[in-house]
């Protein structure tokens, strides 16, 4: 049966509501991709495996799921309709292989839910990263696209993707690791002219703890998105742990939205090398303590990001059960 507009967009309250305050998200995909041996340094990133090894992306969504996650965050990362025309794939190949990211996320739910005793609420929200993380070239994290990338230039490049991604039926669009402020714009004004009905999160990425990632500011690019109508929850996500909490805090001023976290492990990424570098200041393991004082400070949806597992999935739920 098809939901109503009114109760598509209540399902991030409602799974909220369900689960008393708190709700897991999944954790790093492509990175989880990696370790279960796939092989993502591509400029197609993790999005390379919807055609070359598409049962690894639903094997990974199941160890998710089985580690407590309630969100599912498919592989549609990178996943653009420009970066597979580049590599020969035809505008229809292209469209399925997106349409492809969000049924491999159904059917790990409904497999998940066949074996499951207890039946509990789980979303698929349509990843969308930026206009830089098609790029390949860094600007993924400095959200520096030069003086000849405008507003209309984002939105010409996002319009099919997500038109496609919304007509696969995802319960949310997760726009991810978004890197400033013209390309926040550039959401907000598609989900509008497109009369999208499907609600998005939209999740920052900082290296600061102050500013997203451009140096634009956080306060006024969450405020941005949370004058957006289907905006539904508003957060961080690629982001080393230790600048979370106050992230957290300054979220709280500007909005009354779900607050979402899904910080990485602390290490950083070199775009040359296409590889994990580690850096002082904390590792995957050590997110467990901190959940319950984000959770505190105002983060309602909590998950992790790049080179999180689903063992940071665990201790994550454990820790909001109240077993850390
Ligand atoms: N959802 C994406 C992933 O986990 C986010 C990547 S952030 C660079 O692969
Ligand atoms: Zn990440």
């Amino acid at each position: 049966m098809d939901r109503t507009a009114e109760e598509k967009s209540n399902v991030v309250e409602e799974l909220l509501r369900e689960n008393g305050g708190w709700a897991v998200i999944d954790g790093g995909l492509a990175t989880e991709l990696e370790s279960n041996g796939a092989d993502i340094r591509d400029a197609l990133w993790s999005s390379k495996c919807l055609f070359t090894c598409p049962e690894l992306i639903r094997k990974v969504h199941l160890d998710y799921l089985e580690a407590g996650a309630s969100i599912l965050i498919t592989a549609s990362y990178q996943a653009t309709i420009q970066g597979f025309l580049s590599r020969g794939f035809s505008q229809e190949d292209s469209e399925a292989l997106l349409r492809k990211s969000v049924e491999l996320a159904v059917e790990a739910r409904d497999l998940y839910l066949k074996k499951c005793p207890q039946k509990r609420q789980i979303l698929i929200a349509a990843s969308v990263g930026s206009y830089g993380a098609y790029l390949a070239d860094g600007s993924e994290y400095s959200g520096d696209y030069g003086e000849y990338v405008t507003l209309e230039t984002l939105k010409e490049f996002h319009r099919r993707r997500l038109q496609v991604l919304v007509e696969a039926g995802p319960d949310l669009i997760a726009f991810e690791t978004i890197p400033n402020k013209i390309e926040t714009q550039a959401y907000v004004e598609l989900l509008e002219e497109c009369n999208i009905d499907t609600p998005a999160w939209f999740a920052f990425s900082s290296k600061d703890g102050v500013n997203i990632v451009s140096g634009d500011s956080l306060v006024e690019c969450g405020s941005i998105a949370d004058s957006c109508h289907n905006c539904v929850a508003i957060g961080i996500n690629c982001t080393p742990p230790r600048f979370i909490h106050d992230l957290i805090i300054s979220m709280t001023k500007i909005t009354k939205k779900p607050i979402l976290i899904y910080p990485n492990s602390g290490e950083s990424y070199d775009p040359e090398k296409k590889e994990w570098v580690k850096s002082a200041g904390g590792s995957a393991e050590d997110f467990a303590p901190f959940v319950n004082i984000w959770h505190e400070a105002g983060a309602s949806l909590i998950g992790g990001c790049c080179r999180t597992s689903p063992d940071t999935v665990r201790a994550i739920s454990r820790a909001l059960k109240g077993g850390a």
